[in-house]
């Protein structure tokens, strides 16, 4: 009976845990209909997001539109949200590096798409629509570093502030340059920027369409490391050595590692400690701890 209680009770805690994590930002309730814009972004194609999901758990996400530096077509933006559900369910995910094609990052929106969806309607299904997509891939259970090589401009530098790391390569950058498009960030960017480096800086970088080079962004908090190579392979080997540190044990602990402190980022102190205990409860007495138990040495 107290195991099928158990049981129970950790299937409860398991799927309010997934509905959290997955329930959109907008809805209809917001204006947003969600098929009107997918068939939008479909007329604007170009370029692939492609996923690699490798044996120890680190995904490789990879933005491929190097001919327009990597620029977000309509079909990436859609093909983004595809990778994202596919990560959703991961159950062997640990990690995630997402990086671009061709030694640089990304250049924000295709700006062909970008001017044939000037209008007020598109724009703010475009912003709703990333927004939606940027908030799960941040809160993916996986921990998530964004490789920045060469530039990350615009929606680019907005991809980068939606995952949990930054890592540059020499004479990188990433650049808010809304400001000088008479834009604002729109995909989250300028949310999760105050988050990461505080209001002030948040408020320079973008009122300035600043420059952040590795030196400046390592001081801002903006990048853990500035990584040695330049080069697609070298730092992307380097990118996974640093992100092995973080996703070394199980699947189910790195997960859980991730959703605790997703919700105690982003809950108020009471649901924060909720979900932590539930959460806790997934782990507690699971496989990893009964094993850990039996390896370590009886306290003398
Ligand atoms: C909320 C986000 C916001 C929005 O959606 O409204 C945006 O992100 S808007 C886009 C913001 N991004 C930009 O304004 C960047 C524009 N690109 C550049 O400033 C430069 O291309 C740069 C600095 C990225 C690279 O310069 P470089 O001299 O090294 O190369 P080229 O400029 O010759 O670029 C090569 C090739 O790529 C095309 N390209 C580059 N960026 C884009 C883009 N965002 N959209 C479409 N096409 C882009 C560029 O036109 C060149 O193509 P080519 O046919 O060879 O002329």
């Amino acid at each position: 009976m107290a195991a099928c209680l158990w049981k129970k009770l950790l299937q409860t805690a398991k799927e309010r845990i997934i509905q959290q994590r997955r329930a959109s930002l907008y809805d209809c309730a917001h204006g947003y209909r969600e098929e009107l814009i997918k068939k939008k972004l479909q007329q604007f194609a170009g370029g692939s997001i492609s996923l690699s999901k490798e044996e120890n758990g680190i995904g490789i996400l990879t933005l491929n539109n190097p001919k327009l530096m990597n620029a977000f077509t309509g079909t990436m933006m859609l093909e983004l949200q595809e990778r994202v559900t596919e990560l959703e369910s991961w159950k062997d995910g640990k990690g995630l590096i997402v990086c671009g094609a061709g030694n640089t990052f990304c250049s924000g929106s295709d700006l062909n798409a970008v001017k044939a969806m000037s209008n007020s309607e598109d724009g703010m299904n475009i912003c709703m629509f990333m927004q939606n997509t940027l908030t799960r891939l941040m809160r993916l259970p996986l921990i998530s570093v964004a490789l920045v090589q060469g530039k990350a401009l615009g929606g680019g530098a907005e991809l980068t502030t939606a995952c949990d790391f930054r890592l540059m390569t020499p004479g990188s950058e990433i650049r808010f340059i809304h400001k000088q498009m008479g834009l604002v960030p729109g995909w989250g960017g300028a949310t999760r920027l105050v988050q990461i480096v505080g209001s002030g800086a948040a408020l320079q970088l973008l009122s300035g369409a600043v420059k952040v080079d590795p030196e400046r962004a390592l001081h801002l908090g903006l990048s853990e490391k500035t990584l040695v190579s330049s080069d697609e392979t070298g730092s992307l080997e380097e990118a996974r050595a640093w992100l092995s540190l973080c996703t070394e044990g199980p699947a189910s602990v790195i997960q859980a590692v991730k959703k605790v402190v997703t919700a105690g980022k982003e809950l108020p102190l009471e649901a924060a400690l909720r979900t932590e205990k539930d959460v806790f409860g997934t782990v507690w007495g699971g496989p990893a701890n009964l094993q850990a138990l039996v390896q370590r040495p009886k306290h003398k």
